[in-house]
């Protein structure tokens, strides 16, 4: 047959069919003629459809036809009668669940699809709600498509066998006990046969097209059969009894749904790649464990179990694309912060318990449970200036913000014990003309051969906190369950000797600390080696397996702000090497006190390089009670001139490289003020100095939020002008010291961690190589140091030599809890 005679036959074929519909509704049963039915067509048709064509349509539709030839036309004149007793009978039949042909005509449809030149028949029929109980009758329609018989009380659903055409079968709430009780079918995709009475799956390898299948509300105890499914993406089981999920390993599901049944635990489903939605809701499940595999998962219900623990979202943390989570009705609802904690550990859930969460609610969360460094420091610096407003006001004059150039501080920071806080020390000794320690508060006890007053000032809880509440501190961090906090008192106490502060401290603590009004040089020491850095920690013996790995694993977290926060550190040392680590420290300092062309001057010249007429008043001296004696009369005197070029040098060397900006800004205020002075122009300084005679205390303290904003805004400038400055600082060190590039150190860092397996080889290793300063090792910086707590010469200063190296403890007993440095 021709495409184009086919295509003709397909066409009268659905005029046929829509001709027959129309009048079997009209006129109930009818015997159709072949001219009869010829006379219906349009005469186009008339041509191309044969008596054999006629008939097989006629039959296919299960039309009563008479053909010539057999019986005339003459016999339709009895018709009417036979009509009659035939919709007797069927009436009768209906009454009893029968299906009849009638029923069937009126519900048959047809959907034409035409699209691109293909003509296609898709056969429906529907008959819901008729209380059906025999349907067998269905045999006869053969080029069914889609057969829905939902809510009747059909028990046998033989008559599908019949239907090789089938692809979709809806058989729901009726009373069907034999579980797909029909020939397989090859072509049948869908299957419902929800609300029956079925025991049992059996297996339907043979039903290869099968790919949605609902068994909602049966009778199952367990899930089988389903194995060689291998195109079921769809399965509900909602409201059985089944109380383990088995042989779905295989399948290709996308949908899951195992509401209502019996479920203790989630197991079975791991190999379920493309699982996207899984309904588990109504059983008694208790643990969210066997999910985590399923990456592909956007929803996941879980109403009415068992779940009593937030941790078990742990389970669902790394599937990226979950967005809608339900867990109503479970026990862990009651816990505190419930909504909040499931937000924060499911970041990517757009739904949870169906409520959208917003980004207000996931900004909170983040905020509360894992604040980033600036919230904490803004946090912290908020507390501590409220408290600080809240007292009476003191003017500390020694460590005043001045409108060029602030306080001078420098903070050595790196993760717990990489040797700051004694390279800090050394540092002091080394230059005492310049800094003190800042020494910081701690609720920690002291470890063996610490000193009250001299690595911290060791106090109680309650009495940290009452400092915090009479608004003492400038920055407070709690690190490893204790409070460590500086206070205003302990920086003036350099400040007042006429020094610049050394601190060491955490990473939050200098980003409080950079938002208060100081502006202090920020040196990072980084463990590069992470194998020695850890082995360090060990043999300090002071710390747990957790503190260690919490060390170590805020390696990352310095490296990071390096990487991200272009200037926010001022120098990068790696500290691997405790000496080398000093050497290269030394250097930077030096580099920032401009004293290496001093230091090369001849024999006058001292070992810190400055000129005698400049030296600050004599060494340090401490009362009994170790607090500094203050030379602060004689410091502060105006009159002494040669300390107001030694501190206001200082000042201008530790600070910031200004910026051409800054220094043009600088330059127009200087002239405006000089232009006030001698009575030029009596504007806008004049108000300012007017009003700052007449400010209270506390305005004159950088509490002011518009000073602080003021201050920032060109702090930042100054910044950013220092961290260009950078690798010019460490250019001044003759190529002693390399910058360290941040990218590197990133980079570097991933590598060693990798490497750490194979154990480090500090001579090839590509890390060392990367961030060493280029200066040769130190003689004797391979011979293990070991520093005592405490440098003795710390407590009683003497004449800073040019580089003390730490020496073996008096008393071996003082190196306990404090072993040899990194070497
Ligand atoms: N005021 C402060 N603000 C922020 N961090 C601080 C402060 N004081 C101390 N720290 C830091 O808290 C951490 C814990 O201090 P602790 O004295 O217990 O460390 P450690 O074990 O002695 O190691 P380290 O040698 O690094 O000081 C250290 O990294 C320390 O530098």
């Amino acid at each position: 047959m021709s495409g184009e005679a086919s295509q003709l036959k397909l066409s009268c074929y659905i005029v046929c069919t829509s001709l027959f519909k129309q009048f079997s509704l009209k006129q109930g049963k009818h015997t159709w003629s072949y001219q009869s039915f010829q006379q219906l067509l349009p005469p186009s048709f008339h041509r191309e459809l044969s008596k054999e064509t006629t008939s097989h349509l006629l039959s296919s539709l299960s039309l009563s036809c008479c053909l010539p030839g057999s019986p005339t036309d003459a016999s339709l004149a009895k018709a009417p009668s036979c009509n009659e007793l035939a919709l007797e009978e069927n009436r009768e039949m209906e009454k009893h669940g029968v299906l009849t042909t009638e029923v069937v005509s009126s519900s048959l449809s047809q959907i034409g699809l035409f699209g691109s030149g293909l003509h296609y028949v898709y056969h429906h029929l529907s008959l819901p709600n008729r209380s059906l109980t025999d349907v067998s009758i269905l045999r006869n329609y053969v080029h069914l498509q889609k057969l829905e018989l939902p809510h009747n009380k059909i028990k046998d659903l033989s008559c599908v066998s019949h239907m090789p055409n089938l692809v979709i079968l809806d058989a729901s709430h009726n009373e069907i006990f034999n579980f797909f009780g029909f020939q397989p079918l090859k072509n049948l995709k869908e299957v419902n046969l929800s609300h029956n009475h079925l025991t049992k799956i059996k297996d339907l390898s043979a039903y290869s097209s099968l790919s949605k299948l609902e068994l909602d509300y049966n009778r199952f105890s367990e899930i089988s059969g389903l194995e060689q499914c291998c195109r079921l993406t769809h399965l509900s089981l909602a409201h059985n009894k089944i109380s383990r999920i088995s042989s779905l390993d295989s399948l290709p599901l996308t949908y899951l749904c195992l509401r209502g049944n019996q479920l203790e635990r989630i197991e079975g489903l791991e190999n379920l790649k493309s699982l996207q939605v899984l309904d588990l809701s109504l059983n008694r499940i208790t643990s969210l464990s066997g999910l985590q595999n399923l990456c592909l998962l956007g929803s996941i219900n879980l109403e009415k179990n068992l779940i009593t623990e937030i941790q078990e979202c742990k389970h669902i943390h790394d599937l990226f694309l979950l967005r809608d989570l339900n867990l109503l009705g479970n026990p862990v609802q009651e816990q505190e912060d419930y909504r909040m904690l499931v937000v924060f550990l499911l970041q990517h859930l757009a739904v949870l318990d169906q409520e959208k969460v917003t980004a207000e609610e996931k900004v909170s969360s983040v905020n509360k449970y894992d604040p980033p460094l600036d919230v904490v420091a803004a946090r912290d610096h908020m507390t501590h200036m409220v408290y600080q407003l809240m007292q009476s006001q003191v003017l500390y004059d020694s460590t005043l913000p001045s409108a060029d150039s602030p306080y001078p501080m420098l903070v050595l920071t790196g993760p717990q014990g990489c040797g700051k806080r004694e390279l800090g020390h050394r540092l002091c000794q080394e230059f005492s003309e310049y800094f003190a320690n800042g020494i910081s508060h701690t609720t920690r006890g002291p470890y063996f051969g610490e000193e009250n007053r001299i690595d911290y000032h060791f106090v109680s809880e309650k009495d940290f906190q009452n400092m915090i509440h009479m608004g003492k501190f400038i920055q407070t961090i709690h690190y490893g369950g204790h409070s460590f906090g500086l206070t205003r008192d302990a920086i003036e106490d350099v400040a007042r000797e006429g020094l610049a502060c050394c601190v060491h401290m955490e990473l939050e603590g200098v980003f409080s600390l950079k938002k208060s009004y100081f502006e202090p040089r920020c040196i990072l020491l980084i463990p590069t080696q992470v194998e020695k850095y850890t082995g360090h920690l060990k043999r300090r013996g002071l710390y747990t397996q957790a503190q260690i790995d919490m060390a170590v694993s805020r390696i990352e977290l310095y490296a990071n702000t390096n990487r991200q926060r272009l200037g926010f550190f001022d120098n990068v040392i790696p500290c691997d090497d405790w000496e080398e680590t000093y050497q290269t420290l030394r250097q930077v300092v030096k580099g920032y006190l401009l004293l290496e062309e001093q230091e090369e001057g001849g024999p006058g010249s001292t070992s810190t390089g400055h000129k005698p007429e400049e030296k600050p008043p004599p060494t340090l001296s401490r009362s009994g009670s170790g607090t500094l004696m203050s030379h602060s009369a004689r410091a502060l005197d105006p009159s002494d001139l040669s300390f107001r070029h030694y501190f206001t040098r200082i000042q201008a060397e530790l600070s910031p490289q200004k910026s051409p900006t800054e220094l043009a800004s600088i330059r127009r205020r200087e002239q405006l003020v000089r232009e006030a002075i001698v009575g030029k122009r009596p504007g806008v300084y004049s108000q300012l100095f007017k009003s700052s005679a007449q400010t209270t205390p506390s305005s004159l303290l950088s509490h002011d939020p518009g000073t602080h904003f003021s201050r920032h805004s060109s702090s930042d400038e100054s910044r950013a002008s220092s961290a260009l400055s950078v690798p010019s600082s460490a250019g001044a060190l003759s190529g002693l010291v390399d910058p360290l590039d941040a990218s590197v150190l990133g980079h570097t860092l991933g590598t060693l961690k990798d490497q750490t397996s194979d154990g480090p080889h500090p001579d090839t290793d590509p890390l060392s190589a990367a961030v060493s300063p280029s200066s040769d090792r130190h003689p004797g910086s391979s011979v293990k140091l070991i520093l005592p707590p405490i440098p003795v010469r710390r407590k009683t200063p003497t004449a800073p030599s040019p580089a003390p190296s730490p020496k073996p403890s008096p008393n071996p007993e003082a190196g306990v809890g404090r072993d040899a440095k990194m070497d």
